[in-house]
């Protein structure tokens, strides 16, 4: 089973590595040159030891002293070689890894992003990725280097005496097996291992996050229960796989360094005058040199099974495949008709048979109780989730069929949760029309009301926001949001609880400044404040992932029982609201006025 997987890890390794294989080979093949050039030295010191008692001359001494500098520089120079192509190469494999990743990942469905913390996709994306680039910037060319030095030592042991050969493997072999019967059982452990820095990962991103609700409610890391249990789990593997591979880890140290087979057979060789002192020599230095290298290859298995672990999480993520290649539609509106839509998130569904439309140029509102299943309806139109089944018409052309570049130019969604890069106000407005100019940023700041308070900024909307640039509040996010959105010019802009900042008097004033402005748009908007969608063309009643009304407000208020209590719940704010009379100038209607 685990052979299985580990195959399957290693073609996905193996198609990471296409395209790259060239440099590789001839990192590896370098690194066997330089593995031979290393045994120069011994094989010299060998060589000079056969010619005593009688020493060389001066001119002799020279020569030996020439090869040593000779094969050192050698040395030097393949590795350099070696390490310069395995760097190079292990970077254009972690860049195009990443990039595959985070392709892969843009094309996730959300509700798998959901059920995968931030912390593992990190941990995905950079430290699983950054494994493989060091394997193969580092561990790859050492690897080889010291494969090519154990058959190099074994051959040359052969060739002084066969016998010498066989022990010299002996030893390594022995304690090869002892390590393998001591450490069977901590893969197992570095699965669990590599889950638990996972989780732990997306502990504390949580735990960071939630820093503020910690202080104010005086909680330390200890009662954050979900990182208490990631550090738990991990100090408990930890001394379980510490448990389990020290004491085969010495023992294997041990067996190497021991030597008990090669310098009793070599002796004995001498005795019976089948090698002389140099063979000896050559017998225990070479004998002893294998035990670096193997040293290296046995550290190397750990790495490749991280590695192959790490590059099994990638699986899934690299295997989701784009949806099918679809080709321009034609959209002969922008109304939109969602028939018999239904939604589940793992097994249970928040949306049932769904039907109603979204007229063209026309403000149509979606209402209902919290948990309905509003802001679902909104990702559908958005592509973040797909139904289960239903279609969503655009004009007469299914949304299905319509490909990411022309539904996000059809439909633009301002979520509840604004967000915003890291980068200039201006950036972020011009997300989705890099090309937008002067005039249509301002009149899409002015409509979302977000016009005045970016003049306010010191540096205007070359302002920086994010990571130690200016924090703005929830409300101002989401007016940029909306104005980003506005200026991206689509035809049917989707609107979740958008206008929850403002006061239900702004808010009013913005519908009628997206009205002035932008008439031909269509658009859906999700509303808590029923007073904000009162004058719209049709109103839609959700409750518990099903339509059970719509129309306009006096007939909702006729006919719609939960609507009705809806709308009485919430009248005494909207009293307040209705009675204020119009400022002579609206914030950022200034142009305007
Ligand atoms: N990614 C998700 N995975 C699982 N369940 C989800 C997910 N997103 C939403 N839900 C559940 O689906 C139901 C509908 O959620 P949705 O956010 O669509 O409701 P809503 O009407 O927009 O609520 P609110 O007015 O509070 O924003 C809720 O019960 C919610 O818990």
């Amino acid at each position: 089973m685990s052979n299985t997987r580990n195959s399957a890890s290693w073609s996905v390794l193996n198609t990471l590595l296409r395209g790259h294989r060239k440099p590789l080979g001839m990192a590896i093949l370098l690194a066997a040159v330089a593995a031979v050039l290393e045994l120069v030295p011994f094989l010299i010191l060998c060589y000079s030891v056969a010619l005593l008692p009688r020493l060389p001359d001066a001119h002799g001494f020279l020569q030996l002293a020439g090869w040593l500098a000779l094969a050192l520089a050698g040395k030097y120079i393949v590795y350099s070689l070696a390490y310069f192509l395995s760097h190079e190469t292990a970077y254009r494999v972690l860049m195009d890894t990443r990039q595959k990743l985070v392709r892969a990942l843009a094309r996730a469905p959300l509700p798998w992003l959901q059920q995968h913390s931030s912390g593992v996709l990190n941990k995905l994306v950079m430290q699983d990725v950054e494994r493989i680039e060091q394997f193969i910037a580092h561990h790859l060319v050492e690897m080889m280097a010291a494969f090519a030095a154990s058959i190099l030592v074994i051959s040359v042991l052969w060739w002084v005496d066969w016998r010498l050969a066989l022990a010299a493997i002996a030893a390594p072999l022995l304690a090869i097996v002892i390590q393998a019967i001591a450490m069977r059982n901590v893969g197992q452990y570095m699965t669990e291992y590599q889950q638990a820095i996972g989780e732990l990962n997306g502990a504390s991103v949580e735990y960071l996050r939630s820093m503020p609700v910690m202080k104010t409610f005086n909680q330390g890391a200890h009662s954050f229960a979900r990182m208490r249990k990631g550090l738990a789990r991990y100090h408990e593997l930890v001394r379980h796989i510490t448990r389990g591979t020290v004491p085969g880890w010495s023992l294997f140290v041990v067996m190497l360094n021991a030597n008990i087979v090669v310098l009793p057979i070599g002796l004995w060789l001498m005795q019976q005058q089948q090698i002389d002192l140099a063979g000896m020599l050559i017998a225990i230095v070479l004998g002893n040199g294998m035990v670096r290298p193997l040293m290296k290859l046995m550290r190397f298995q750990t790495q490749i099974r991280e590695i192959l672990d790490g590059v099994k999480r990638m699986q899934p993520v690299l295997s989701m495949r784009e949806g099918r290649a679809k080709t321009r539609q034609t959209l002969t509106s922008s109304a939109v008709q969602l028939s018999g839509i239904s939604v589940s998130y793992g097994n249970r569904r928040v949306l049932s048979e769904v039907s109603f439309a979204i007229p063209a140029g026309r403000v149509t509102a979606l209402v209902g109780p919290s948990g309905a299943g509003k802001s679902t309806i909104a990702s559908l139109l958005g592509g973040l989730v797909e139904p289960d089944q239903g279609r969503i018409l655009v004009g007469d052309c299914p949304l299905a069929d319509i490909d990411n570049v022309q539904r996000t130019a059809t439909i633009a969604v301002v979520a509840q949760d604004a967000f915003l890069f890291r980068g200039t106000l201006l950036s972020n407005l011009k997300l989705g029309r890099p090309d937008a100019g002067e005039d249509q940023i301002r009149q899409a700041l002015r409509v979302a009301q977000a016009e005045a308070f970016v003049d306010a900024l010191p540096k205007g909307w070359h302002t920086h926001v994010g990571e130690r640039g200016l924090t703005l509040s929830g409300g101002e996010r989401q007016r940029l949001a909306v104005a980003r959105a506005l200026l991206a010019n689509t035809p049917v802009l989707v609107l979740d609880e958008s206008t929850a900042f403002a006061d239900s008097r702004t808010e009013k004033y913005f519908y009628e400044a997206l009205h002035r402005t932008y008439p031909a748009l269509t658009v859906l908007t999700i509303a808590h404040r029923l007073y904000s969608v009162k004058d719209a063309t049709n109103i839609v009643v959700l409750d518990h992932g099903s339509v059970v009304a719509s129309g306009d407000h006096a007939s909702l208020m006729q006919t719609c029982t939960l609507y009705r209590q809806m709308w009485q719940a919430q009248a005494p704010q909207q009293s307040g609201s209705v009675n204020q009379t119009r400022p002579a100038v609206l914030p950022g209607e200034k142009e305007h006025a």
